[in-house]
């Protein structure tokens, strides 16, 4: 008999998820986890079903099919001591507008078992959001970065930000980022967000995980991606001998107007190919434009 292995807690698991907005259907059959201390930059086209999935992870739509399990529980009925370890920073922001930041930060406190007051103080004084005005007389990205602080204020388990550097000027994306990391290095926290900005993922060398087609087509970190795919050209017969030999795998093709195809391939790791096969590098734009 073996000994008994203590394995982590997925954070996050979907199986087969299927989601149609009447008859136009947006997730098909997707499958998906997300492990602890993951950092999970989410890539896909305008209207791909990026903040769909995402409210789908978190139990606040009901998929059609499938299974969504959030810390091991059905997402769609978690308990209130499981919902308390989420951080949530949804794209259209939802602060009250009555309210001065320190009264909202100070209501939601009220939820919450944990709450870091220093962290909070801190941020709020470093990210330059005056406590006592109304919350709609705040800019566009100082409103983003005080959700952004509430969210990491319960120091949650799982924190997932839809598109949360859209109005956030290059210095305040760089801070963001370093928070985000810090906060992963410090806790184990799994973090998933939805963003266009490529450049922010180099910076910080992040999982990938890339949709299209309603489904996660590729999940992995960006340096593996940078390593191990290529771009190949030639006839059908060609790729397809290269790729049998090599043992990659065909991520994409196109057929060129030559009749020749073009395509995108992931070498197992550690393959060294020779020379002539002429495979290209990719970067991480290439990808987007593949992948999604
Ligand atoms: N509540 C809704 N009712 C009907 N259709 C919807 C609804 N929400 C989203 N959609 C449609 O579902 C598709 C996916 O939308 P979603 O907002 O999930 O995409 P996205 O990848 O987050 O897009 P973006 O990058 O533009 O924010 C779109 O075609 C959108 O029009």
């Amino acid at each position: 008999m073996h000994p008994a292995v203590d394995l982590p807690e997925i954070t996050a698991q979907l199986t087969g998820v299927t989601l149609s907005y009447g008859r136009q259907q947006v997730l098909t059959g997707l499958d998906w986890s997300l492990l602890p201390g993951q950092v999970v930059g989410l890539l896909g086209r305008n209207g791909a079903g990026k903040t769909s999935l995402l409210e789908v992870l978190l139990g606040l739509r009901e998929a059609r099919a499938g299974q969504v399990q959030l810390f091991g529980q059905a997402a769609c009925t978690i308990d209130d001591a499981s919902r308390a370890r989420i951080g949530y920073v949804p794209q259209q922001s939802d602060l009250f507008e009555g309210f001065t930041a320190r009264q909202l930060l100070a209501y939601f406190k009220s939820f919450y078992p944990r709450w870091n007051e220093a962290k909070v103080e801190g941020l709020m004084s470093r990210w330059d959001i005056t406590a006592d005005k109304p919350i709609a007389r705040l800019s566009g990205g100082q409103q983003q970065r005080l959700s952004i602080i509430r969210a990491l204020a319960h120091e949650p388990d799982l924190l997932v930000l839809d598109e949360p550097v859209a109005s956030l000027d290059p210095a305040g994306r760089r801070d963001f980022l370093r928070e985000l990391v810090g906060q992963v290095l410090d806790r184990g926290t799994t973090v998933v967000f939805s963003t266009h900005i490529l450049s922010d993922l180099e910076r910080v060398a992040f999982n990938l995980a890339f949709m299209s087609e309603g489904r996660i087509t590729c999940q992995a970190p960006l340096d593996e991606l940078i390593e191990t795919v290529r771009s190949v050209q030639g006839s059908r017969p060609e790729l397809q001998a290269l790729t049998a030999c090599l043992e990659a795998q065909r991520l994409r093709n196109h057929v060129l107007d030559d009749g020749l195809e073009r395509w995108l391939i992931r070498l197992p790791a550690g393959c060294e190919p020779p020379p002539s096969a002429a495979l290209q590098t990719v970067n991480i734009e290439d990808l987007f434009m593949e992948l999604t």
